[in-house]
């Protein structure tokens, strides 16, 4: 067996969160222990955090993401607040450096607890996000679901915040559409080559949206931290909104800013709900006062 780390369980506005400590290790959290975490009510999770050591100079940590279906994650801005929580209640810094695959992100938690979260840059070519083939304009690309002469969702505006997202603009209430229907079957449709997370966006003022995400990997949750970024920046890229704005998901408000600087800066909370240690091969897990199961 290996040897356990430590983890909490945590969520960036009901985005479930698993953190693992794997610093000062050389291994990784399996997709197996992935699969067998998600499939357990207690530890059921959107993505995980996996904490390494840093791997570039002026980062203070690496982190890995796995969303629940074993597969790997390019960007997770909910779970990167929960990351900035947990380091801070152990170290007091307020200020973080992390590198992923996607590259360096910075960090900052405020005095209030809100935690900021810089992005990066956004960016916009069809290679890039990547689609299947060329779209000049990635504004609003051909696609659609439902019905050829009568489709549901349509011309979805797609942007890559290192991972991919298309965004579906619609003037109904968002709930009123099937997306754990709808969703996977654009998830997958072949113009995404690494698959997509894709959100429904209803526009209620030049600086306030209404978002609800199926996520790549991972299905319905309550709030995607980058899907919210891809929403703000596509709505300010064609004119639907300002450059700041609050996005209402499910499990609560976000704040994007797509500063002059073209960084998206994502803003919102994260909360503790329990920790324990795991087997990071298998999943097996033990709550911290508990014997494992
Ligand atoms: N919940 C995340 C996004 C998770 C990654 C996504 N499922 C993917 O595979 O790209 C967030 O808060 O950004």
């Amino acid at each position: 067996m290996t040897l356990r780390a430590p983890f909490a369980k945590m969520n960036g506005l009901g985005n479930e969160i698993i953190v693992a400590d794997m610093r000062g290790r050389s291994d990784r959290v399996t997709p197996a222990a992935a699969l067998a975490l998600a499939a357990d009510k207690d530890t059921h999770f959107d993505q995980i955090m996996a904490i390494h050591d840093p791997r570039t100079p002026g980062t203070g940590w690496f982190v890995d993401i796995l969303n629940s279906d074993g597969s790997s994650a390019q960007a997770c801005g909910n779970g990167m607040r929960c990351v900035v929580q947990a380091l801070a209640a152990e170290n007091g810094q307020t200020l973080f450096t992390f590198e992923t695959v996607a590259g360096i992100l910075n960090a900052e938690l405020h005095r209030d607890g809100l935690i900021s979260v810089d992005m990066g840059t956004p960016k916009f070519g069809w290679r890039d996000i990547p689609l299947a083939e060329e779209f000049r304009d990635t504004r609003a690309i051909e696609l659609q679901a439902g019905p050829i002469d009568a489709p549901v969702l349509h011309s979805p505006s797609v942007v890559s915040m290192g991972n991919p997202h298309a965004i579906f603009w619609v003037d109904a209430d968002v709930w009123s559409y099937e997306l754990d229907r709808i969703g996977p079957l654009l998830e997958n449709h072949p113009i995404f080559p690494e698959r997509a997370n894709i959100t429904i966006a209803q526009v209620t003022s030049r600086d306030a949206m209404t978002i609800r995400t199926w996520e790549r990997g991972a299905g319905l949750t309550k709030a995607c931290g980058s899907a919210a970024c891809a929403a703000a920046v596509a709505g300010a890229r064609t004119g639907r909104t300002s450059r700041s704005v609050e996005l209402k998901a499910p499990g609560g408000l976000l704040r994007v800013t797509w500063g002059d600087d073209d960084h998206v800066v994502l803003t919102g909370p994260a909360e503790w709900e329990f920790s324990g240690q795991f087997d990071p091969e298998t999943g097996i897990w033990a709550r911290e006062t508990e014997d494992a199961r």
